[in-house]
């Protein structure tokens, strides 16, 4: 009898996911998803876990939603913490496992765990790894991963002139069956974090998350029904506050309740019914960078986090992560971020900026925290930013911006800070 075993992680759907589609179906199929367990511990340095409360939630309502739909097609979930190489080859053996399927994901501490798990399986089991989530796989890429220009314009030249992405997979009609005596099911979430089971976003952030590829596809519509949104996207796109100047796609991109390629195909099907425009085209221009930085964390391997251990926060970025730098632009958006998980790219470029430019801060602190607090943390996208902007790595030059130019430019009346302000202050932004 035939079994396979798949190991999800970033990839919560069953659309245009490679690993539930089968050639040849196995008899039986387990389904597992193991959070690490320490990822729920205080990273040194800076005290907080590397997957906040807003992640968290964001990341079981995927999996409650994900769950659904494999009962639906005769499957099921099987949702465990621990660490992740441990449980899949302890069930692989217990379940006298084939097959072991996986993403192949770009990060380096995933790619590490997918090698340790084929030193542990040592052969007696296979293990096949599956692209997905991104726009273009290796064999589409105008180049070998070794070749990636440095410069985001380069790849972009090189990608459009051979412009091919293939089109998404519909889901499985129907999969095989639960293995007999198999574990299924996962811990509520209140006995895996009380903070994350009680977790609700401010309300001046003016959005509510929900995971799921449901809930993913009720935004995607939403963005393009009619004229949409995204008619005005590129006009709109550098906004702080609101629901609609931006797709707001990144949490379900980031978990993978949505790829890339099926909003590519949404967009082409809106251009088709309503003519293509700048706007248009400027959503799949940024869903080209993240395929960028995705390819780049392939090509930086471990020293995608930089070469030492995190240092431990100073009392002047403590101050930046709670938002007390006294500058009201910046601290708008360190509270909207501990307040909602999310954070427009304008106002994470100026956050970012405001530590590497005006503290000189470790780019690194800056990015593990917004690890611990971003709803859509991709680990190539945050570390891949974070390394741009502070000018390492790929781009040398470096990029923080002044943040006192840029809340003249984008919050002139200063009503973005005025929104995030702990004490109700009217506060003007500075002018350096
Ligand atoms: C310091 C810093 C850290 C960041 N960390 C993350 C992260 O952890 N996860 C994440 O998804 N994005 C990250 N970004 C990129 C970007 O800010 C967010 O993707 C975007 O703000 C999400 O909002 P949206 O879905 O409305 O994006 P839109 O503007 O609507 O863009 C559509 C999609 O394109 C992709 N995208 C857009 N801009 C970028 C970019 N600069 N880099 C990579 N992908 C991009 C995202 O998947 C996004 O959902 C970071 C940017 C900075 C400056």
């Amino acid at each position: 009898m035939s079994r396979t075993l798949i190991w999800l992680r970033s990839d919560l759907r069953l659309a245009d996911n490679p690993l539930f589609h089968f050639s040849a179906p196995p008899e039986s199929l387990l389904c597992v998803y193991v959070l690490d367990a320490a990822w729920l511990t205080p990273v040194p340095g800076l005290e907080a876990p590397r997957i906040g409360p807003s992640r968290l939630q964001f990341l079981w309502q995927s999996l409650i939603e994900l769950r659904g739909e494999l009962l639906k097609r005769g499957s099921d979930l099987l949702v465990r913490i621990d660490n992740p190489v441990d449980a899949v080859a302890a069930m692989a053996t217990e379940h006298e496992i084939d097959e072991v399927r996986v993403r192949a994901d770009a990060g380096w501490e995933e790619r590490q765990s997918t090698a340790r798990l084929a030193e542990r399986l040592n052969g007696s089991v296979t293990l096949s790894r599956h692209e997905s989530g991104t726009l273009l796989d290796e064999a589409s890429l105008p180049m070998a991963i070794g070749d990636l220009p440095g410069s985001f314009s380069a790849f972009r030249r090189k990608v459009e002139e051979a412009w091919s992405v293939p089109g998404a997979v519909p889901a499985p009609v129907t999969l095989p069956s639960w293995p007999e005596g198999a574990p299924r099911g996962f811990p509520p979430l209140h006995k895996v974090c009380g903070r994350a089971a009680s977790w609700s976003p401010d309300r001046r952030g003016g959005f509510a998350y929900a995971g799921g590829e449901t809930p993913g596809w009720a935004r995607l519509d939403h963005y393009l029904r009619d004229g949409g949104a995204v008619a005005d996207y590129k006009q709109t796109r550098n906004g702080l506050s609101g629901s609609d100047f931006s797709t707001r796609l990144s949490p379900w991109l980031a978990q993978g309740c949505l790829s890339a390629r099926q909003v590519h195909d949404a967009v082409r099907a809106w251009e088709a019914r309503h003519g293509a425009n700048d706007s248009s085209y400027w959503v799949i221009f940024e869903l080209l960078w993240r395929d960028y930085f995705h390819w780049a964390a392939w090509q930086e391997g471990a020293s995608l986090f930089g070469r030492r251990a995190l240092p431990t926060a100073a009392d002047d970025v403590r101050a930046w992560c709670e938002g007390r730098t006294g500058v009201p632009f910046v601290d708008a958006a360190m509270r909207e971020l501990a307040a909602t998980g999310w954070l427009s790219n304008r106002a994470r470029q100026n956050a970012a900026s405001f530590l590497l430019r005006d503290i000189g801060g470790d780019w690194r602190l800056g990015a593990a925290w917004f690890e611990h607090c971003l709803i859509d943390h991709d680990v190539a996208s945050n570390w891949g930013n974070w390394r741009y902007l502070a000018g390492v790595g790929r781009n040398t030059r470096p990029r923080a911006l002044d943040v006192h130019d840029q809340a003249e430019r984008y919050d002139p009346e200063g009503a973005y800070a005025d929104l995030w302000q702990a004490s109700g202050q009217t506060h003007r932004p500075e002018v350096s």
